[in-house]
């Protein structure tokens, strides 16, 4: 698979060619060989080639270098969820998906398969209660070991790759059943081994059908981060570190890199980590960065980000083009689609990212840049955060008491707890709390007994249970349309809302209803945005003809 280039005679500066790429309007990366070097890369510049640098690039004035004949390194990162690699039958479509690109020297990030981790999670959880001599008979554990030997056997691969695994995981098991508890740590270490196996699989199948590949975890790659087990951030010394693994990996043996998601390795006690549900797509913005490369692409099982959830309408269809800022949103405001924290490296690096297909790979999905044209966009996607809790806090003081926000902010520091959406007057205060930081059930109470305790010293606190956050995302220019619309909608279903908040980021409004009345609206908000004629005509969907994204 790996191409070699002839003797590149010309190079344009970095910072213009990734410029160029990263900024190219066209959302045809592919087709577009123009060499490769980025300036936010930590990889020595490698990888240059010059099949097509255009008559136009070269008017451009900046022939700057004569460099000798290079090979090809990695072109881009192609990251595939667990639904993409449910099965044997899957981990062979995905197989040939990446060959379907010759001339493409990817970077693969693989999820566990299907809902392994899912079952890993209940796995522990049973452990806990079900004593030593029956850790062994756990459902769960016959289903992951189902799954994962049923695989290599239908691909024809050794299943020594993951026996050691298997027998590893029922020990570990056992030991969660002996000590009785499944601290943050040991969870993380045993969803750790949901990539650990399906990359393994992957990598071997690859060589078995020709393909050289070699199989890495994230948390032996240099990809280091927090203590904060099953909830990890990355931390700066990721990026050189990944870099200059896999670039001499590759100049040494080049062969496609197979890399866990979703996992790394703490910075203080060295044990492994989880980045958060989801956190594969993290990985491989974390290494697109890291490389410079000049695309990252992860591989879902729907037409790219929708208009709203599948699950909850399923009109929804694909957005063609969002910003960072708008995909960063959706996702920190619950759309499942995307990691919450996985844009950031992508905004770092000024990397496209693309929004793809597994199932449906001719479907141009979604690109998400730095910018995109605006003027015809009102609203992009709806999404719908369920169980968050809500605090009214009014100021017990006189009014003009400076310092109020201050103090209550303090409190939620000392604690830990994220706050989503925040309206304020000079006295009081309404916020929502983010349920994701609400772990476990016992602590939730806890938590808020406490956060209330504290906050009374200084207000009146009511607490209010079972809301939901609407949140528009979309051309907050167009925000008076926005709201006049929406306001139409919830007026006609009787709703009221109880908060309502423009985020700093102009992208996002967040309507706050009642948990039981969420569903209807966003139903109806869909529905009036997305599904009638006028709204075609207001809001940018996918041409008929399709004048969008499509890889070469
Ligand atoms: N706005 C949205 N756009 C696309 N998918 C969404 C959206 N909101 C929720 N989803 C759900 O997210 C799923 C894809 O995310 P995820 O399951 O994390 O994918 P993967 O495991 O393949 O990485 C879809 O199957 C869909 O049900
Ligand atoms: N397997 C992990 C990490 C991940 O990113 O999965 P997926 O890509 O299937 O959402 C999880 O389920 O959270």
């Amino acid at each position: 698979m790996a191409t070699q280039f002839g003797c590149v005679k010309t190079v344009f500066p970095v910072a213009t060619i990734n410029r160029r790429v990263s900024h190219c309007e066209t959302p045809l990366l592919f087709p577009c060989r123009i060499g490769y070097a980025s300036r936010v890369s930590h990889a020595p510049l490698v990888g240059v080639r010059v099949s097509c640098c255009s008559n136009k690039e070269r008017e451009s004035g900046v022939v700057l270098e004569k460099w000798e004949e290079t090979e090809k390194s990695y072109t881009c990162v192609m990251k595939f969820g667990g639904s993409s690699v449910a099965n044997a039958n899957r981990i062979r479509e995905v197989a040939n998906l990446i060959l379907s690109f010759p001339h493409e020297n990817p970077i693969i990030v693989l999820s566990a398969m299907g809902k392994t981790t899912n079952l890993l999670l209940l796995a522990g959880e049973k452990a806990v209660s079900c004593g030593v001599t029956n850790a062994n008979c756990i459902d769960e554990l016959s289903n992951i070991k189902d799954l994962h030997l049923r695989t290599v056997e239908e691909l024809g691969v050794d299943r020594e790759v993951i026996s050691k695994h298997l027998e590893e995981l029922e020990q570990l098991l056992k030991g969660i059943a002996m000590m009785k508890e499944l601290t943050p740590r040991t969870q993380d270490y045993l969803v750790s081994f949901g990539e650990c196996m399906s990359t393994r699989i992957f990598a071997a199948y690859l060589n078995k059908i020709g393909i050289k590949a070699r199989q890495y975890d994230a948390f032996e790659l240099g990809v280091i981060t927090t203590d904060d087990f099953t909830n990890a951030d990355i931390l700066e010394a990721t990026y050189p570190a990944v870099a200059k693994r896999l670039h001499s990996d590759w100049v040494s043996d080049p062969a496609i890199p197979i890399i866990t998601g979703f996992l790394g390795k703490a910075r203080k006690s060295c044990a492994v980590t989880t980045l958060g549900r989801g956190g594969s797509d993290l990985t491989a913005t974390t290494i697109g960065k890291a490389l410079g490369l000049p695309e990252i692409q992860v591989w879902k099982d729907v037409d790219g980000v929708l208009t709203c959830d599948p699950n909850l309408c399923p009109q929804a269809k694909p957005v063609p083009f969002l910003t960072f800022d708008e995909a960063a949103e959706l996702a920190y405001f619950g759309a499942q689609v995307l990691h919450p924290q996985s844009m950031r490296p992508a905004r770092e690096g000024d990397i496209p990212v693309r929004v793809k297909n597994s199932y449906n790979p001719t479907a141009p999905g979604t690109l998400i840049t730095k910018t995109r044209d605006m003027s015809k966009a009102l609203l992009t996607s709806i999404v719908l955060k369920r169980n968050v809790t809500m605090l009214d806090i009014v100021s017990t003081r006189m009014l003009g008491q400076f310092g109020f926000l201050a103090k209550v902010f303090s409190i939620f520091e000392d604690l830990g707890i994220s706050v989503d959406v925040v309206a304020t007057s000079e006295v009081s205060i309404s916020l929502t709390l983010d349920p994701s930081k609400l772990w476990s059930r016992e602590l939730i109470q806890q938590e808020l007994d406490y956060v209330v305790e504290e906050l009374e010293k200084i207000s009146r606190v009511k607490l209010l249970k079972n809301r939901s956050i609407i949140s528009l995302i979309g051309n907050v220019q167009k925000s008076s349309l926005i709201l006049e619309k929406a306001f139409q909608v919830l007026r006609s279903l009787g709703v009221t809302v109880q908060m309502i908040s423009q985020g700093a980021s102009k992208v996002n409004i967040s309507l706050v209803v009642n948990d039981n009345e969420a569903e209807e609206c966003v139903k109806a908000l869909h529905n009036t945005f997305f599904e009638s004629e006028l709204s075609e005509l207001e809001n940018e969907c996918i041409p008929e003809n399709g004048s969008v994204p499509a890889l070469s």
